[in-house]
């Protein structure tokens, strides 16, 4: 189990310290790459899955690190005790203490234990592949026709609705695997209470051939409920009869008592259980649209790139675990050299969502305070997530990263091989060009010699421009660079930045499987949801809040 220790209590922790203090003017990438030829073929490590399509590149050189801070951040990891941590989740035990709950997102890609697979004992965990049967089943009658609306008509668009994990890993996966997808059978995704939302997307669809996923794992929240009660009442509109409901909505939940309530029958019922976290959940039947999408056989593939990472996560050593290290050097910037956030930037169109995915991945994870003892932490926990598709970004907010005062660590992440060789590749030609650019313009950077050079005559008359012209470079960089964005590959990067996430979590001693702080928002809105008819209802809050109602409810129509 991990310690739950405050990380500053390790010895590891304190010799970062002093090296940080001690090294930081040595840690010039310019320099460490001039005295380190092989520093490339050092600090890069490649993942390869059993399946030749599925391989990942880690390149961690372009690092502020040396040997003997890498060697330090192992030191902290095995102090922490994440080893054991790691194995304690795989084996089933009740990591999320606050909870009570085991974290076992890794049983939900896991193959049989005669084929291969871990052993694991929770119950719940032998249901897993009958309900990915029902998946397999079910998807194939919708994609094939054969599952028919209640006009005898096929569906031709299928609307998850879903907030949180319940949508942003099903809207992700589908993003990137759109290459795989069945054209013909639309996707759409609810999440926001916003009406617009749903509004937008009925505007859409037919009600004799589509199918709603009511996706939500208590089946209680707010915004999920409230949509699909909406997109009933819109259906039941044309459709008339009730029994009609069976046709045209399912649900995936764990609460089988909250989704017959609402008139979805168990058969109609994709199940899972409280040990697979909502960010953690697209593995689940959370999965259903994107089985839809792109077939049974794709998914099982995305689920099996996973599987081989989760392998290679529990069984490399330390130094060669690549969810390891990415997790030890996002340590180093965020604990030691005071980063506040971590950019993800694939130069993938197809991973346009990534960041947007990790965001509620990493953050919802590791934004705490208090380790699992109870005690305040005294250092910084989890990053700010953000980021964007390459080349996107280049043009809107990489001059802050190149020369703005913030340090801001990034992962780049590109295919070698694109799913769209247009104009005889040029187009991926020119992307690779800056995948490969970009993170070494922020290492080496340009000095004032090399502007002056460039600048001419022109230099001596305006040294303001000069100054401009520089960058500092020793901005750090992950390259991670993958065969092609097959569902396996998908699977292992999205396997990687979750264990990051794990180990991370580990050594800072929190608990990275509970998500309390969305509570108290939540609650406060219901209550003010009661006071919103009168004036005179507005009670108990402050005179901001008051205000702002009253304003709304003197200017509402
Ligand atoms: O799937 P559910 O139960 O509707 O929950 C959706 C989301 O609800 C949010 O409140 C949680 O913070 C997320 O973790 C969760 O994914």
């Amino acid at each position: 189990m991990s310690t739950g220790k405050p990380a500053t209590q390790y010895k590891a922790w304190k010799k970062l310290q002093e090296l940080h203090s001690s090294k930081q003017s040595q840690l010039v990438l310019k320099e460490l790459f001039n005295s380190d030829s092989k520093r490339f073929s050092t600090y890069s490590k490649e993942f390869k899955a059993s399946s030749p399509d599925v391989s990942i590149l880690l390149d961690y050189s372009k690092n502020l690190i040396d040997e003997e801070v890498l060697s330090t951040l192992f030191n902290l990891a095995r102090e922490a005790s994440v080893e054991l941590f790691r194995d304690d989740m795989f084996a089933g035990k009740h990591i999320n203490t606050s909870e009570d709950r085991a974290v076992l997102h890794v049983a939900l890609r896991n193959p049989p234990a005669d084929q291969g697979g871990f052993k694991i004992n929770e119950a719940g965990v032998d249901e897993v592949h009958g309900v990915l049967q029902h998946i397999k089943e079910f998807s194939e009658s919708v994609r094939s026709g054969s599952w028919k609306g209640y006009t005898g008509k096929p569906i031709d668009t299928v609307v998850n609705i879903g907030i949180g994990g319940s949508d942003l890993g099903p809207v992700m996966v589908c993003e990137a695997l759109k290459h795989y997808s069945k054209r013909d059978l639309k996707s759409y995704f609810v999440s926001n209470i916003d009406g617009t939302d749903l509004a937008e997307v009925l505007k859409l669809c037919n009600t004799e051939t589509t199918l709603f996923i009511v996706a939500s794992k208590t089946f209680t929240t707010q915004e999920t409920i409230t949509n699909a009660e909406s997109a009933k009442a819109w259906f039941l509109e044309k459709a008339k009869d009730q029994a009609h409901v069976a046709k045209h909505f399912v649900a995936l939940s764990t609460n089988a008592k909250a989704v017959t309530a609402f008139g979805i029958s168990e058969s109609n019922m994709f199940a899972f259980w409280d040990w697979v976290g909502g960010r953690y959940s697209l593995w689940s039947a959370i999965g259903l649209s994107i089985a839809l999408s792109i077939g049974y056989d794709n998914f099982q593939e995305l689920l099996n790139g996973a599987h081989e990472l989760d392998k290679h996560f529990k069984t490399a050593p330390l130094e060669e675990n690549l969810p390891v290290i990415l997790a030890l050097v996002g340590i180093w910037y965020n604990d030691f050299y005071g980063a506040q956030t971590q950019a993800l930037l694939p130069y993938d169109q197809y991973l346009k969502k990534f960041a947007d995915y990790f965001q509620q991945g990493d953050m919802e994870s590791n934004g705490k305070s208090v380790t699992k003892d109870g005690s305040r932490v005294d250092y910084e926990t989890g990053p700010i997530i953000w980021g964007q598709s390459g080349t996107n970004g280049q043009h809107a907010f990489y001059q802050l990263i190149h020369q703005g005062t913030k340090l801001i660590p990034a992962d780049f992440l590109a295919p070698v091989e694109t799913l769209n060789p247009i104009s005889g590749g040029k187009h991926h030609e020119i992307l690779l060009s800056n995948f490969f650019a970009q993170p070494e313009a922020l290492a080496f950077g340009k000095t004032e010699q090399e502007v002056r050079e460039e600048l001419g005559p022109e230099a001596s008359k305006n040294a303001a421009l000069v100054k401009s012209k520089i960058f500092e470079g020793n901005k750090p960089t992950n390259s991670i660079l993958f065969q092609k964005l097959t569902p396996g590959t998908l699977g292992a990067l999205v396997a990687l930045y979750e264990h990051k996430i794990h180990v991370q979590g580990a050594i800072w001693g929190i608990n990275s499987y509970d998500q309390m702080g969305v509570e108290l928002g939540k609650v406060l809105a219901k209550n003010i949801l009661k006071q919103l008819g009168n004036e005179t209802d507005v009670k108990g809050h402050d005179s901001s809040t008051t205000g702002l109602i009253h304003y709304y409810q003197k200017n509402r129509k």
